[in-house]
């Protein structure tokens, strides 16, 4: 495909591949431009969220004002736990519904749709701990995937016979897609034994059999060894090869760096902070939304060496005992005291 072709318009519809332009590029030039705030318009989105909220009891888990997905681009959600990423996921995908608020694919509205009747329409999820049915194999836990596309119940999608005029056609296409993800020597082997990665892959692959447009992945590359993860984030940049519009959740942020054309970020229900991945780690609400969840992170050694400091002078000022008096093992055991 050559490198630098561009249309000027995106490969907005397909989900299957023959497009001209790399994806890549087109959506990345689209966001280039953007203003790196919260709710901007995008070029072209596929998804557009208004006055999204959902309570739990007191809790307000999301409440997002405005937020624009563009199209054919890879965008990173990211925030600190019980930021409301995933409830998001749920709303969005009719795994939820909202307390209030519209949101829309490709113009239409997805509001009071079930998850199979937002599949059909283009958008499928994955899960952050997977949905594999461990005592189905992994070729019919694909079969399954392709419920979002036909419509077919349950049990009819595993009863040989019943489903014959489609049945050797999602046969096909489920071992293409088991090739592409390197698990069709699995097919007939149970997801139950397949290890955390495999299970991420299969989950990924079986979210294709509906021919999506929007993916939206959650925490794909959680509990997954480095070698894997490699091949999954490969696996994420080939679905925006292929035109389709990408969501995905995600701690880890080299990873986030690495995929992402636009990150978004939440913190306690809300839209902080979106832009291009550069520029997260200069935004100071993210910045705040991270210390104020991670009181564990670890200290650098400079950073310990100031706290303990500083601790020391301030305990020193109370107590009237003269600085550098203490060793940390008082101080902090003081300080713990004082909590
Ligand atoms: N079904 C539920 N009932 C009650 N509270 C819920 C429910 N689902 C989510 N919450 C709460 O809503 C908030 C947002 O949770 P959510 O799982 O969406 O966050 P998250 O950003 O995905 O977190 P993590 O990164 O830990 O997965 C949390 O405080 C959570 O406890």
């Amino acid at each position: 495909m050559p490198a630098d072709q561009n249309t000027g318009s995106h490969a907005a519809s397909g989900t299957g591949g023959g497009h001209s332009a790399p994806p890549a590029r087109l959506a990345q030039k689209a966001l280039a431009d953007l203003p790196w705030e919260v709710g901007v318009a995008k070029p072209d989105p596929a998804m557009v969220v208004d006055k999204v909220t959902r309570t739990f009891g007191g809790l307000t888990a999301v409440s997002v004002d405005h937020l624009e997905i563009q199209r054919g681009g890879i965008t990173g959600l990211i925030g600190p736990n019980g930021a409301g990423k995933t409830t998001l996921f749920n709303l969005l995908t009719g795994f939820d519904q909202p307390n209030t608020g519209t949101w829309t694919f490709d113009g239409r509205s997805l509001g009071r749709l079930s998850p199979h009747q937002v599949a059909r329409l283009g958008v499928v999820r994955t899960f952050q701990l997977t949905k594999a049915l461990s005592r189905l194999t992994v070729l019919q836990n694909m079969l399954l995937g392709a419920q979002g596309q036909t419509g077919e119940s349950f049990l009819k999608a595993l009863i040989p016979g019943t489903w014959r005029a489609e049945e050797k056609a999602n046969t096909e296409k489920a071992m293409d897609l088991l090739r592409r993800f390197k698990l069709d020597a699995k097919k007939d082997d149970f997801a139950g034994i397949l290890s955390g990665g495999q299970r991420k892959l299969l989950e990924m692959a079986r979210a294709l059999m509906s021919d999506p447009k929007v993916v939206m992945l959650d925490e794909p590359m959680a509990g997954v060894n480095p070698a894997l993860t490699q091949s999954l984030l490969g696996h994420v940049k080939d679905l925006r090869e292929e035109g389709m519009t990408v969501v995905f959740v995600e701690h880890d942020m080299d990873v986030v760096r690495d995929i992402s054309d636009w990150v978004v970020v939440m913190a306690a229900g809300k839209v902080i902070a979106e832009g291009p991945p550069e520029s997260i780690s200069q935004n100071k609400a993210v910045v705040d939304a991270y210390l104020g969840a991670h009181h564990d992170a670890p200290l650098t050694n400079e950073e310990e060496d100031r706290v303990l400091a500083e601790a020391e002078a301030a305990i020193a000022r109370e107590e009237g005992v003269p600085p550098g008096g203490g060793t940390p093992e008082t101080i902090s055991s003081e300080k713990d005291g004082k909590r």
